[in-house]
């Protein structure tokens, strides 16, 4: 889509437009409200400032919508297909199958909830590093780092809706 045509769509109709990017109602809507954008940079300023405010509860929310590393993503709407996208450089090797499912479990047991990270243009064996480094955060740091991967998957995906 191009950026001038999302400027003149409808709230609704504009909030439909990035839904794909992230399960965050509140925040697809505060990007809707705030159009008209005179260029990708301001739009991509302005989503990234509104990120920022993402507490836990929104983290939890948006993590329904991403399925754990090393599994494809269920069901073919468009965030399925991103994730899948996203994830294809995790490859097929069952050994870093594997260990991934090992080192998930292994983070949810202390953290509480999935592993997420930016996985584009990482491959399965720095994915797994990643893993296993943020295994060792306290959990306001892990808190930290996982709201920051969020963010980046959404403002990526952001980028490429209008590219
Ligand atoms: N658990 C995850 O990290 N999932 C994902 N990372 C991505 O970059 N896309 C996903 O779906």
């Amino acid at each position: 889509m191009r950026l001038e045509t999302f400027n003149q769509l409808s709230a609704e109709q504009a909030q439909a437009a990035i839904a794909h990017c992230v399960a965050i109602p509140r925040w697809r809507q505060a990007v809707a409200a705030a159009r008209p954008y005179a260029n990708m940079a301001a739009l991509i300023a302005q989503a990234g400032a509104l990120a920022q405010q993402w507490d836990e509860a929104d983290f939890s929310q948006a993590l329904t919508a991403h399925p754990r590393i090393g599994e494809r993503a269920a069901g073919e709407e468009k965030a399925a297909a991103l994730s899948r996208r996203e994830q294809a450089a995790v490859g097929q090797d069952a050994a870093l199958q594997q260990a991934l499912r090992a080192a998930n479990l292994a983070y949810e047991e202390r953290f509480g909830h999935l592993f997420l990270i930016r996985a584009r243009g990482r491959s399965g064996e720095a994915i797994l590093a990643e893993l296993r480094r943020r295994l060792a955060n306290t959990p306001g740091e892990e808190q930290r780092e996982a709201l920051a991967q969020l963010r980046e998957i959404t403002l990526l995906r952001l980028e490429e809706s209008f590219a």
